[in-house]
């Protein structure tokens, strides 16, 4: 039986990887890093040159992030709802709430926060106050994030103030930003199970639909596909990094999750069961991809979408791949493991006679 301990990890020795990387910037790419494409897992992230670990290799802000926790009124954890600011907003000394009451989950760290988010916020304020109840009661925690993250989503989408490109430090790579990030993601109705898609479809026509309580201009196949990939894209926020290999022995998990959220960038790291890059979101919501052992030119840059001290053989890896995200898992870990195929013996055949 394996042991799960908490421990809290001791202040670092070493600087913070993202040292130098000013808070003002929201999104950064380091310089050796490329997207690319494989034929068989798609999109990519790959090292042009060396990356040196311990490095930060990625640096994203969220296009949509919702909190993720047990009795909001109570919870400490609960993000400020600024996407400027996405820091935690205890309890005490202060926290405020909605004007309107629309659900407790909706928090600001202060009124500056609140007075900043208010066109942003006013988007999902009636459709929270009308459905989230019925939805918490009818369909369950997860159905309710899911649905409330493609409302986050589209209240970016109609507050963002412009298409947005940006160009990445000294190479000529351009990752797309903002909604045409989002658009870019993977994930179709072609790449799910039927009967996901046929819930999915069922919760768009009550819940999602262009209308004054959601006017977001968009068809019901469009506000499907993006289901299919917020589905394929999300990230769970934990306090302690995700991807550390080979996992420290005693086990360290990564601690209870705290939120959800969409970025446009980071969503283009495969799976690795022998990843090499963890990652962690810090204290403004922001992802970060930290090279956790020297990353050599050429080779591709993955993350681990689970906790690697839950899930260590090969089974069991992918059954929960499969499970949770829906693909065979075709790192090099796993291919390494898999039984070797038979052999032909071509020794043992009887010769043929011609
Ligand atoms: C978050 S996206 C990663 C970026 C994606 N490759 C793209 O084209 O945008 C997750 C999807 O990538 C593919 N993928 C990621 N890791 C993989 C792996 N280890 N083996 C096979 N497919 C993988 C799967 O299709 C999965 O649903």
């Amino acid at each position: 039986m394996s042991q799960v301990v908490y421990i809290t990890l001791e202040e670092r020795s070493t600087p913070n990887p993202t040292d130098g990387i000013p808070k003002t910037q929201s999104n950064w790419i380091h310089p050796n890093l490329i997207e690319s494409v494989d034929p068989v897992k798609g999109r990519q992230l790959r090292a042009s040159e060396h990356i040196p670990k311990g490095t930060c290799v990625l640096v994203d802000h969220p296009y949509a992030i919702i909190s993720v926790v047990d009795d909001p009124a109570t919870n400490d954890d609960l993000i400020c709802s600024n996407p400027a600011c996405n820091r935690r907003s205890p309890r005490h000394p202060g926290r405020f709430s909605c004007s309107n009451s629309c659900i407790a989950d909706v928090t600001w760290c202060s009124t500056t926060c609140r007075d900043a988010d208010k066109a942003r916020h006013d988007f999902e304020c009636t459709w929270l106050k009308r459905y989230a109840d019925p939805i918490r009661t009818k369909r369950g925690e997860y159905d309710f994030g899911m649905l409330w993250m493609i409302v986050r989503l589209l209240a970016s989408r109609h507050t963002e103030p412009e298409p947005q490109e940006y160009n990445v430090a000294t190479t000529s790579q351009r990752c797309k930003r903002g909604w045409a990030g989002i658009e870019s993601l993977c994930g179709s109705v072609d790449t799910w199970p039927h009967q996901h898609v046929r819930l999915w479809t069922t919760l768009v026509k009550k819940y999602l639909q262009n209308s004054p309580v959601l006017p977001h201009g968009l068809s019901a196949d469009s506000v499907l596909h993006l289901i299919c990939q917020e589905e394929a894209n999300s990230f769970g926020l934990y306090p302690r990094e995700t991807g550390i290999f080979p996992p420290p022995q005693p086990p360290v998990d990564r601690g209870e999750q705290f939120a959800a959220a969409v970025y446009p960038t980071a969503a283009m790291a495969n799976h690795s069961c022998i990843p090499n890059m963890i990652h962690k979101p810090d204290e403004d919501g922001r992802m970060i991809f930290t090279a956790s052992r020297d990353i050599l030119a050429g080779q591709e840059c993955c993350i681990s979408y689970f906790d690697l001290t839950k899930f260590t053989n090969l089974a069991s890896r992918r059954e929960h791949l499969r499970k949770s995200f829906k693909f065979t898992c075709q790192c090099d870990r796993c291919i390494s493991e898999e039984p070797a195929e038979e052999t032909n013996d071509w020794d043992s055949m009887p010769l043929m006679d011609i």
